[in-house]
């Protein structure tokens, strides 16, 4: 019954994990904003870090603050994305020079073990497996998670990364 087995499928929920930064505006408030407005949007929120002040890599800007997340949801990964540039959007992100200052950046790493390389969504992320802060809080809330195709927990990766410059934001 190829029916059923498709309702199944959508009424299943997979885990996904989103990386959060930002480094204009009230960046703490924008981030928490940000994990209640996913939630509220088609996602549960299942695990989030604590907030991480981080050094910017990339261009001279300000420092972030950084978090993960971990949801559950039935959307698809192509709607988890749109729901993520929606709401960067509605938090006034202005897209101008590549890894520039941004008052909210929204990163889609794992979607359950898929792999995905489409002009417009890659995963997992593929820088995700080189950045302190993406990992440091990553791991604090999914450290056996299997990237899928390097084939190492986000433990592994982290301890392949220099985390200097990523700090908790409260002591
Ligand atoms: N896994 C992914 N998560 C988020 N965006 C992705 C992903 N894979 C591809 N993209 C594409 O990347 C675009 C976002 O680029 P963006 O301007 O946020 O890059 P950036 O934040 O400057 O750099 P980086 O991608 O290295 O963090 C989106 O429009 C989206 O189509
Ligand atoms: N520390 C830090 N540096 C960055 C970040 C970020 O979230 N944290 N995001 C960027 C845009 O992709 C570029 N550089």
């Amino acid at each position: 019954m190829p029916g059923l087995v498709t309702t199944q499928q959508n009424s299943m929920e997979t885990a996904c994990a989103i990386a959060l930064g930002s480094n204009l505006g009230d960046s703490e408030q924008t981030i928490e904003a940000a994990l209640a407005q996913l939630d509220r949007g088609g996602m549960r929120l299942r695990r989030r870090s604590q907030l991480y002040k981080t050094a910017p890599v990339g261009p001279p800007q300000p420092d972030y603050i950084n978090a993960s997340a971990v949801f559950h949801t039935t959307l698809r990964p192509d709607q988890v994305l749109q729901l993520l540039l929606v709401t960067e959007a509605s938090f006034g992100r202005i897209r101008r020079e590549r890894w520039g200052p941004r008052t909210l950046d929204l990163d889609l790493l794992f979607y359950g073990d898929q792999i995905i390389d489409t002009p417009r969504l890659i995963l997992p992320h593929p820088r995700m497996h080189e950045r302190a802060f993406v990992l440091v809080p990553l791991s604090e809330i999914a450290a056996d998670w299997r990237h899928p195709v390097r084939q190492r927990t986000v433990k592994e990766l982290l301890g392949q990364v220099d985390t200097a410059g990523v700090y908790p934001l409260v002591a």
